[in-house]
């Protein structure tokens, strides 16, 4: 039988051994022998630790580093500190996301006799998280496409007696293999290509092969190049949308009822190439799954496309000059202006709701092959550890030339936790742009936003709070700088300071139903 420091050193060398670069560590007494262990592993240069105060931070941070560099851990103690894990490992679950949550226990004998601190953690996370219960050191850890779970069974003493020089080498993160391009998908039908969240390069690559638009979220990592369609969206509820015949769907597409649509058409025939996460079905109808797919020799005819193009074209010029003809900065300038500051080998962290959407109409053109990386939460679309998920990628991705995270207020809110952290604490340089309408205007343009319900919007959805930002920051100690316009914007954007520093632009949401009502209205 191991002693607790034993076992935790035997779940630290596993870790090493398994790829595991990053742990960051939540304070308690259970998971002493954890930290101790991953501070003498640290110290020996097999990993960076990192100390986060409340537990739902530091697993979104270990996910954004997770999301950037390899899986990452996240270590804390029994009870509720295991619950407050629980949305990181979903969003990475559902994301198909790489990373482990150690959570220290108590010993098996002590399980269901209201033992101090103890609960039922073996399983806690549901099906979509396996947990090792562990009272035994793991010969060795094996990595399906999300998280894991390792419950480690630690008793008393819970102290080391020495330091530990590991004897474990550091190992690399398996290989995740995304299958090579190798079916034919024969012309005819008129065709588009769908690319979700997290798509990838190969969305882009048979977009271009068959010369077909490229209807691509933000987020897909395969927005590059000469076929995306800007307008995609608004461009599906008119003529062009309705001729579409067939889609090939890459990724996880989540932004909009558009293409929700589009994909749950009887007269669409969906090929189906994958996306990675927890389920494999699709919440629409495929007729055939390929891992990977290329078109048949030809390309298709090129009018297909140049209708797209020439459309898009028209929608966009109308939609900028809408933009720019209004009074106020609005949320789609300050999407527009971050996607423009975003250099090669730049990193954006786009947070839910509003944001990522305007950010899906106004995004700018980029090169294929300048690695920018624009990522989200997009496994469960939670408005949850946004902050951290991007303080976890940035550190996890240090050869960014630039790090932007793009958020609404109250995403903001929910993770302003995020910002406390310790002096000693490594901090990126990352530019947080909260786009504050004093609320979540994502409802006001959904069903509840119309005027039947306006006498109980606010308090039933929009949730204004009021809260200083700048305040808010100044407890921190995070730099804050709050601008109105759009040229004041592009200043903060192009003088970072360093470190983690808040851009909060004042844009209105009383207004936002009707823009948005007269952007969806836009017509080629
Ligand atoms: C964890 C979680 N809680 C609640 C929601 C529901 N929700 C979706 S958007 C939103 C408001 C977001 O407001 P804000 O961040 O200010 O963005 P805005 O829409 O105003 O641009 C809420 C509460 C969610 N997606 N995730
Ligand atoms: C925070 C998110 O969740 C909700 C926000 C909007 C979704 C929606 O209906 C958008 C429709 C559209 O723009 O076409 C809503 C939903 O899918 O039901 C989400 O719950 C998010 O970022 O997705
Ligand atoms: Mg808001």
């Amino acid at each position: 039988m191991s002693t607790a420091t034993e076992l935790a050193r035997g779940v630290v060398s596993a870790l090493v051994a398994g790829g595991v670069a990053e742990v960051v560590l939540a304070p308690g007494s259970r998971n002493a022998p954890l930290a101790f262990a991953a501070h003498d592993a640290a110290e020996a240069g097999l990993l960076r630790l990192h100390t986060r105060i409340d537990e739902r931070t530091a697993a979104f941070l270990a996910l954004g580093l997770s999301r950037t560099g390899g899986p990452a851990a996240v270590v804390c103690t029994s009870g509720t500190a295991v619950a407050n894990l629980h949305p990181a490992l979903l969003e990475a679950a559902h994301a198909g996301v790489r990373m482990v949550a150690v959570t220290a226990d108590r010993p098996a004998r002590l399980r269901g006799t209201g033992a101090n601190q103890t609960t039922d953690q073996v399983g806690i996370f549901g099906p979509l998280v396996h947990t090792l219960d562990l009272d035994e050191t793991p010969a060795w850890l094996t990595w399906g496409g999300g998280p894991l779970h390792l419950n480690v069974q630690l008793d008393e003493p819970l102290v080391p007696e020495d330091r530990w020089t590991p004897d474990v080498e550091r190992g690399e993160p398996p290989q995740e293999i995304r299958p090579a391009i190798h079916e034919t998908i024969a012309l005819g039908p008129r065709t588009v290509v769908v690319a979700g969240d997290d798509a990838g390069p190969p969305a882009r690559v048979l977009a271009e092969q068959a010369g077909w638009p490229l209807l691509a979220e933000p987020t897909s990592g395969s927005r590059t190049g000469t076929h995306p369609i800007r307008s995609y969206r608004l461009l599906l509820d008119g003529d062009l949308g309705r001729r579409v015949e067939r889609v090939v769907v890459f990724g996880h597409p989540t932004l909009s009822r558009p293409v929700s649509r589009l994909l749950g058409r009887d007269d669409v025939t969906v090929l189906d190439a994958g996306a990675r996460g927890a389920w494999s079905d699709r919440p629409f109808a495929v007729a055939d799954r390929f891992l990977s797919g290329r078109p048949a020799a030809e390309p298709d005819d090129p009018a297909w496309l140049e209708e797209w193009r020439e459309a898009d074209r028209s929608v966009s010029q109308q939609l900028d000059r809408l933009l720019a003809a209004e009074p106020d900065l609005t949320p789609y300038e300050v999407a527009g202006a971050v996607s423009r500051a975003l250099p090669p080998e730049g990193l954006l962290v786009v947070g839910a709701s509003s944001p990522v959407r305007d950010l899906d109409l106004v995004v700018a053109p980029y090169a294929v092959g300048d690695r920018r990386k624009v990522i989200a939460n997009r496994g469960l679309s939670g408005i949850d550890g946004t902050v951290s998920t991007a303080i976890g990628a940035a550190l996890g991705r240090p050869r960014s030339s630039r790090c932007f995270a793009l958020m609404g207020d109250v995403t903001f809110l929910h993770d302003a936790g995020a910002l406390v952290l310790a002096p000693r604490e490594q901090r990126p340089d990352l530019t947080v742009v909260v786009v504050n309408d004093d609320g979540g205007s994502i409802f006001s343009m959904l069903e509840q936003g119309a005027e039947p319900y306006a006498d109980r919007f606010d308090t039933l959805f929009g949730t204004p709070h009021g809260v200083d930002l700048a305040a808010l920051c100044a407890a921190t100690r995070t730099p804050h700088w709050r601008v109105g316009s759009l040229p004041e914007l592009e200043q903060a954007l192009a003088s970072p300071n360093g470190g983690i520093e808040v851009v909060e632009v004042r844009v209105r949401r009383d207004n936002r139903r009707e823009l948005d009502r007269r952007i969806r209205a836009l017509r080629p």
